[in-house]
């Protein structure tokens, strides 16, 4: 990690120190997926200063692309600045995108910010079977890279609306004829496992579109327990639902289920952080280190 520099808690805050407090009890309450209790202290003291410093290439970014345009003597448009953020499976990606989305509207009111998940791109189980590839559900083959990308140049390109298949953990599937709309915001966050990923067989890649990347990491038997809770917590909600793809598991002998899900995780999620996501750490712009109770205790600042 030579190419970063490293900050505790406490030397990351002095870039930003700032009594404002924006967010409330009751508003964290709303951004949290269920289960977790995103802590107060690590929205003040590393994601003010982050969003700060984001904000910062923000700035930068819409400077370079008024000077663009008036090189090449073209009308100039909105086109998004996209944060990528990536890590393993359950490590918290989505929750600290809501995060990042809550602190930017609340920072920079009048820039629209807007989120999306890579799990949209994933095809849908129907074509993973077809394709015989169920258990790889995550790795690089199992998405669609040409509909990601070509719904990146889209965003790019300033369209109006740009449409995004929807995911659901609940149904554990696409789910047909839903969609998730980008309305050329000024901001986008993208949060997949993907997002740093170089696949084989392509020349341009999820990275390409992204402006700036924050990779969150932790130990892998830390991600272990928080993927096994919030399966234990989505098994929970599906009691009275046959639908949901958890209630088959909620039915059974509890262990039975959770030795499941610990199958799961050695077999697919784990291999795929370490096969395929993990080796991506080192190209972000960030990489957010958490600890026990997912407390962030390092933030890496990559260095150029
Ligand atoms: N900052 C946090 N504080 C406490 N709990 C958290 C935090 N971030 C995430 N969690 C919990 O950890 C689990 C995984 O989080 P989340 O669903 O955000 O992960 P993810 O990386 O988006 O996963 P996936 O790639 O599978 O979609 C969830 O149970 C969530 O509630
Ligand atoms: C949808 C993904 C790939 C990423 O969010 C992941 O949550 C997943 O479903 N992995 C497959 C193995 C499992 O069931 O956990």
């Amino acid at each position: 990690m030579d190419n970063f520099y490293a900050y505790d808690k406490n030397n990351w805050e002095q870039f930003y120190p700032t009594n404002l407090n924006p967010i409330t009890r009751a508003d964290l309450e709303n951004l949290k997926a269920f289960n977790d209790q995103v802590s107060l202290e690590d929205v003040t003291k590393i994601y003010m200063p982050l969003v700060h410093y984001i904000s910062s290439a923000l700035d930068s970014y819409r400077q370079w692309q008024t000077k663009k345009s008036d090189f090449l003597q073209r009308k100039p448009f909105r086109v998004p600045f996209i944060i990528g953020i990536s890590g393993s499976v359950a490590v918290g990606k989505s929750t600290t995108a809501r995060l990042l989305k809550y602190l930017f509207d609340y920072l920079l009111p009048n820039r629209k910010t807007q989120l999306i998940t890579t799990d949209g791109f994933l095809y849908p189980t129907a074509t993973l079977q077809e394709k015989g590839i169920l258990e790889r559900k995550g790795f690089p083959e199992s998405y669609d890279m040409k509909a990601l990308i070509d719904f990146l140049i889209k965003i790019k390109s300033g369209e109006s609306e740009v449409k995004a298949p929807v995911y659901s953990h609940q149904v554990y599937d696409i789910i047909p004829n839903q969609f998730d709309v980008v309305t050329n915001p000024d901001v986008l966050i993208i949060e997949g496992i993907n997002t740093l990923q170089i696949p084989a067989g392509q020349n341009i890649y999820v990275s390409d579109f992204t402006d700036f990347s924050i990779y969150i990491d932790a130990d892998s038997t830390l991600i272990e327990e928080w993927y096994l809770n919030r399966f234990k917590k989505l098994m929970e909600t599906a009691f009275t639902d046959p639908k949901n793809y958890f209630y088959k598991y909620a039915k059974s002998e509890p262990n039975e289920a959770i030795a499941m899900a610990k199958h799961a995780w050695e077999t697919i999620n784990l291999p795929n952080l370490n096969e395929y996501i993990l080796p991506t750490r080192d190209r972000a712009n960030v990489i957010i280190h958490k600890g026990q109770s997912h407390a962030i205790d390092k933030i890496y600042l990559r260095k150029y």
